[in-house]
């Protein structure tokens, strides 16, 4: 399996303001190359935060990208992947329309009623007490044979996946703005590391847009 992040932040490192609404900071060209990424992974993960702030599709956008996909023997889309503890993902979230598959990741923690809606949109991955057990969900997912991983956010899923040591490579789009807030979300929330800091190496730095792509890989 590889794991891709991708995401875009202001030049102050903020993945959206304080009121967690989605914002454009990748210029066109930016999002042209998310979905050429979004084309060529098995999967796009998010947290159930992104879902309930963004209600975002996941779905590749050039119908032209699409088709190449389906001459591969895929199918049109990339399956989508939510992370989401305990079942908040709304029943009429648009990542659970049959554009393509969704699965979603629940803690043996989340209700039998948020269970069975969630089953008639989407394949139920069930891992970990209280708290999405990531190791064991990205493994469920490799199983079924989604290798190639993209995660799109939030900063809290980002850090999550940083500490457990499951991302191979970053890729973050700045945009020329500063949003600010100490309550606004960062490329990567929760805790916070004090000591052994994921380290990464600079693999590339483009402009594009007004803003600068840097990639880098992390180091193992
Ligand atoms: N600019 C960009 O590129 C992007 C911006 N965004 C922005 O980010 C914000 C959302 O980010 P954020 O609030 O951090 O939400 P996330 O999308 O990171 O989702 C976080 C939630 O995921 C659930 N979760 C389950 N298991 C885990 C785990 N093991 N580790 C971490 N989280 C877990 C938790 O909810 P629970 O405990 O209920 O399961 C947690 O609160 C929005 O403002 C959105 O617009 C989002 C994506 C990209
Ligand atoms: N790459 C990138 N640049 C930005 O400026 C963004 N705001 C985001 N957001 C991510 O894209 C998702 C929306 O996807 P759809 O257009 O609905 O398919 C959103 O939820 C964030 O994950 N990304």
């Amino acid at each position: 399996m590889h794991v891709v992040v991708n995401a875009a932040m202001s030049a102050d490192g903020k993945l959206s303001s304080r009121r967690r609404e989605q914002l454009a900071i990748s210029g066109e060209e930016d999002f042209d190359r998310v979905d050429r990424l979004r084309a060529d992974s098995d999967a796009v993960v998010v947290g159930v935060g992104t879902v309930l702030a963004d209600d975002p599709s996941l779905t590749v956008k050039d119908e032209t990208l699409c088709e190449r996909r389906l001459e591969r023997g895929e199918s049109a889309h990339p399956a989508r992947v939510v992370v989401d503890s305990s079942g908040r993902t709304p029943e009429d979230a648009t990542i659970l329309d049959d554009r393509a598959a969704t699965y979603v990741c629940l803690s043996e923690a989340a209700p039998i009623d948020s269970r069975m809606d969630l089953a008639d949109h989407a394949e139920l991955v069930t891992a970990g007490e209280d708290r999405v057990d990531l190791l064991r969900a990205f493994a469920t997912l490799q199983e079924q044979g989604l290798e190639r991983i993209m995660v799109e956010g939030g900063g809290e899923l980002i850090f999550s996946l940083f500490d457990v040591g499951l991302v191979d490579e970053l890729t973050v789009y700045v945009g020329a703005k500063v949003i600010g807030g100490r309550d606004a979300p960062t490329l990567a929330d929760g805790d916070g590391f004090v000591d052994e800091f994921p380290l990464l190496s600079l693999e590339s730095v483009k402009r594009i847009d007004d803003g600068a792509l840097l990639r880098w890989t992390v180091d193992s």
